[in-house]
């Protein structure tokens, strides 16, 4: 992957919160690890190189994962000197778009776009004599999931913060809290929670938006990675969350996971809202290891707590959230400062236990937002998310 680099900048120059640059045949991802003091671009030429970028985490957000996966393949698609036949093509892409799903498996959203793509790919060549015609199709249709997803998020955001001022106490200023990063960074561009946070912001109601650091964070997988980005990859609330809010000029204060709880035993929270992972058919909500600490801390302090996230992050063929599977990170996060790329600081022996996600349970949620529509409780335990959908003209209750 050839880079482009700019020179390195302070947030104030920094003129760009668009993670994704797609043009037909051509596609560079922000490197996110190397943000907020750097911007850079890599190049993407090839499905491999989507699926290096997404394993790294140069690229990274349930939303950003499955459309830069999509698009790495449409570039190696439409660059492709294919001699083969339109069954031949179709096989292509879904031998690629099965091993795009294996660079990242906890967040759905790239499952789902992938399981849709081959879908079409296969319908296309049943019909198609010319392999180019199911190229055009599938390049067609990648293209479209980065239009869709802004147009996505920003009905995420309306629908959110008009449920928020209708159903908060003191709706005319809101003190708001949020963890790791949901923003331009995480999607295409505007963001699923911090997209709502936007949303509050353009209205006049946003009196101040927290976000904590959100610890440890997702090591890189190679040595190379973890030894030589030390002191710039780590910490999306601190790093992304952060910069975003003060690239939109928001009013907003950074803050440690563990302070999280006093800030609401102050009074100075009237609401959480979170992104999701993956979310089970009664609304159990996989998200980034911390946000069931939150969600606990709500309840107790009687906070309202919203999760944000686009429909195709609802995988009802799971019940609850305790089919989810939550990935281990490597014990080096904690036993090492920066994340596991510093100096050792824990003692050589102690055991470690480092989950990447956590789950917290329906019970604990206020409301699911969504770009159709917010999503209320059932019962006390559960969403009748199935329901909702029935309820939704033109929704596919598949
Ligand atoms: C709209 S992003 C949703 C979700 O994805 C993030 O995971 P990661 O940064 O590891 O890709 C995080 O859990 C966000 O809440």
């Amino acid at each position: 992957m050839e880079v482009e680099r700019s020179a390195s900048a302070d947030v104030a120059t920094v003129n760009t919160l668009q993670s994704i640059c797609y043009s037909r045949g051509s596609l560079r991802l922000l490197d996110q690890r190397k943000l907020p003091l750097e911007t850079l671009y890599l190049d993407i030429r090839t499905a491999a190189d989507g699926w290096s970028a997404i394993r790294e985490m140069v690229v990274r957000g349930a939303p950003a994962i499955a459309i830069a996966a999509a698009l790495s393949l449409a570039v190696e698609a439409f660059n492709l000197e294919f001699s083969g036949t339109a069954a031949g093509s179709a096989s292509f892409l879904i031998e690629k778009l099965d091993y795009l799903v294996s660079s990242r498996p906890t967040a759905v959203n790239l499952s789902d776009a992938a399981t849709k793509l081959k879908s079409l790919v296969k319908n296309v060549a049943e019909t198609a004599s010319d392999p180019k015609a199911v190229f055009q199709a599938y390049v067609d249709a990648a293209e479209a999931m980065l239009v869709d997803d802004v147009t996505e998020n920003k009905k995420i955001g309306f629908h959110g913060a008009t449920f928020i001022r209708e159903n908060i106490k003191n709706p005319e200023k809101i003190s708001i809290l949020t963890h790791c990063n949901t923003g331009s960074l995480a999607t295409a561009g505007y963001g699923t929670a911090l997209g709502v946070i936007r949303s509050l912001n353009a209205g006049g109601v946003l009196k101040r938006a927290y976000c904590t650091e959100t610890r440890p964070f997702n090591q890189a997988s190679s040595w190379v990675l973890r030894n030589l980005l030390a002191p710039r990859y780590n910490l999306q609330g601190s790093r992304l969350t952060a910069f975003e809010l003060v690239h939109d000029k928001i009013p907003a204060t950074l803050i440690a996971d563990s302070a999280a709880a006093a800030l609401m035993q102050a009074g100075r929270v009237n609401a959480v809202i979170v992104g999701a992972d993956r979310i089970a058919a009664n609304g159990d909500t996989a998200n980034k290891i911390g946000t069931y600490s939150l969600a606990v801390s709500a309840s107790h302090h009687e906070v309202p707590f919203y999760v944000a996230a686009p429909f195709t992050s609802i995988d009802q063929s799971i019940l609850s959230g305790d089919q989810i599977v939550i990935e281990e990170r490597s014990a080096k996060e904690l036993l090492y400062s920066h994340g596991g790329l510093g100096q050792q600081v824990a003692a050589s022996g102690i055991a470690v236990w480092n989950p990447a996600f956590d789950v917290t349970p329906a019970n604990l949620i206020t409301a699911i937002i969504t770009e159709k529509g917010v999503i209320t409780k059932a019962s006390a335990n559960s969403f009748a998310i199935k329901e909702f959908l029935e309820g939704v003209p033109g929704s596919n209750t598949n």
